[in-house]
């Protein structure tokens, strides 16, 4: 949310300079081989043949012992030698810079500006989306809002919060809503038997609740009709005063975040999704931005391998290994998450068009959804807010974790624009 700059994460930026200023920018802790005498990881002590991620069929043994090769390369302003992170099997090839979409424009023109993005198309191959085809289920889950609240946030803003349940998990994945135009179908829907307080309670109301307020402004035509009336997005009709049923002009800004208890909650600069769920929100609620905007937060901690993996991969990520090679390690995926939530929760939200906040490639392509249900026009880069001098903060382990995604998940984010120690 347009969230106050937070202490801590603030504070992180002066201890980590004193500790780290001998490292070069894009330093990124390399793996030793399992067998190092300092490391905990032990190889499968079962297995007489190599160690197998079952996701890629790639060698672990072999991944950790290559990746301490080193690589050098001497800096034109630098008089000392320093080590590049190893090279990858597993890095998707990289998006050629001049195609539409992998620009990462970093510069506004104005504070209160909506911000700038790039058009993409994830239909041809020079769309700025990669060339990698995600995996996709072959239908979308069935999504219901069961509840939504406004909340007033610290800096003033005001969001919904749309808490959602689903036939493929029993996570409450959650929309944060900006804007009083946009609307969950499932929510807004009579249900049977309910009364006018029971409507306002889940939140299924128009304006603003007060008290003594009697009605929640939605026609109860359907609900009148008693047994006939279900909770199916398709067959309600709503009765929204004239400045919530107002034509959007342009898509939303949309962003799909995975939960992160250790950046959003626990103050860690090992990652920038703090940050990132900070600067969505601060850039939904510009006064610009009249289109609204939705960040769609899914209950996917640790690039879906859930807190507990992801602290043992940060223990392999002390260790020496990168974030990539720490979970396939684990045995995980490098990325274990899927997006069809995330388009079910767009369609019921009304929305078929999206401006996406984000660099991951993989995302654009997979909130479309199995039959390009949704069109992502516009991709909105997620720099760094100390890459672009405005704030945010620094750490040795953040910027090997930025390095990792930008060489071995494809990000779309210019490595050259990050700042030197
Ligand atoms: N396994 C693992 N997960 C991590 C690590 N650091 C952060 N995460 C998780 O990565 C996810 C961050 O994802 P998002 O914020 O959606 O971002 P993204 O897919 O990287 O792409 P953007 O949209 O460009 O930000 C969250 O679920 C975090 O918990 C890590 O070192 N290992």
């Amino acid at each position: 949310m347009p969230a106050p700059e937070s202490p801590t994460r603030s504070r992180a930026q002066g201890d980590w300079h004193q500790d780290t200023q001998h490292l070069p920018s894009f330093y990124s802790p390399r793996t030793r081989p399992l067998d190092h005498p300092d490391s905990q990881v032990t190889s499968n002590p079962d297995s007489t043949g190599p160690v197998r991620n079952p996701d890629t069929n790639i060698n672990i043994d072999h991944l950790a012992s290559l990746s301490s090769v080193p690589t050098t390369l001497r800096h034109d302003d630098a008089s000392s030698t320093v080590q590049l992170p190893p090279p990858s099997l597993l890095s998707p090839a990289f998006t050629p810079p001049a195609t539409p979409g992998s620009l990462t424009p970093n510069q506004h023109a104005k504070q209160d500006a909506t911000p700038r993005g790039v058009p993409v198309d994830s239909s041809i191959p020079s769309g700025g989306c990669g060339t990698k085809r995600p995996r996709l289920l072959d239908s979308l889950p069935n999504v219901q809002c069961v509840v939504r609240a406004r909340i007033p946030t610290v800096t003033g803003t005001e969001m919904f919060l749309h808490l959602y349940t689903n036939d493929i998990d029993n996570k409450e994945h959650l929309a944060i809503v900006f804007g009083p135009h946009i609307r969950s179908q499932s929510l807004d829907a009579p249900q049977p038997g309910e009364t006018e307080l029971d409507r306002m309670i889940r939140g299924a109301y128009t304006g603003r609740l007060y008290p003594g307020r009697t009605t929640s402004g939605i026609s109860s035509a359907q609900n009148d009709e008693g047994e006939n009336s279900s909770s199916s997005s398709t067959t309600t009709t709503t009765s929204a005063p004239a400045e919530e049923s107002q034509a959007q002009t342009e898509p939303p800004l949309v962003r799909i975040h995975s939960e992160c208890y250790t950046g959003e909650t626990a103050w860690s600069a090992r990652c920038d999704c703090g940050e990132q769920l900070d600067e969505a929100a601060r850039l939904m609620s510009l006064p610009g931005n009249t289109s609204g905007g939705i960040i769609i937060y899914l209950r996917q901690e640790g690039r879906g391998i859930g807190l507990g993996e992801k602290l043992k991969a940060y223990n392999l990520q002390d260790l020496g290994s990168d974030t990539v090679e720490a979970n396939l390690l684990l045995r995980h995926p490098a990325d274990a998450r899927s997006y069809g939530l995330a388009t079910a929760m767009l369609l019921d939200l009304g929305q078929t068009e999206v401006r996406l906040l984000t660099n991951n490639p993989d995302k654009i392509r997979a909130v479309e959804g199995p039959n390009r249900e949704i069109r992502v026009t516009e991709r909105v880069a997620m720099v760094p807010l100390s890459w672009k001098g405005k704030g945010g903060f620094r750490s040795r382990e953040v910027e090997g974790y930025l390095k990792t995604k930008i060489e071995k998940m494809g990000h779309m984010l210019d490595a050259a624009i990050m700042p030197r120690t």
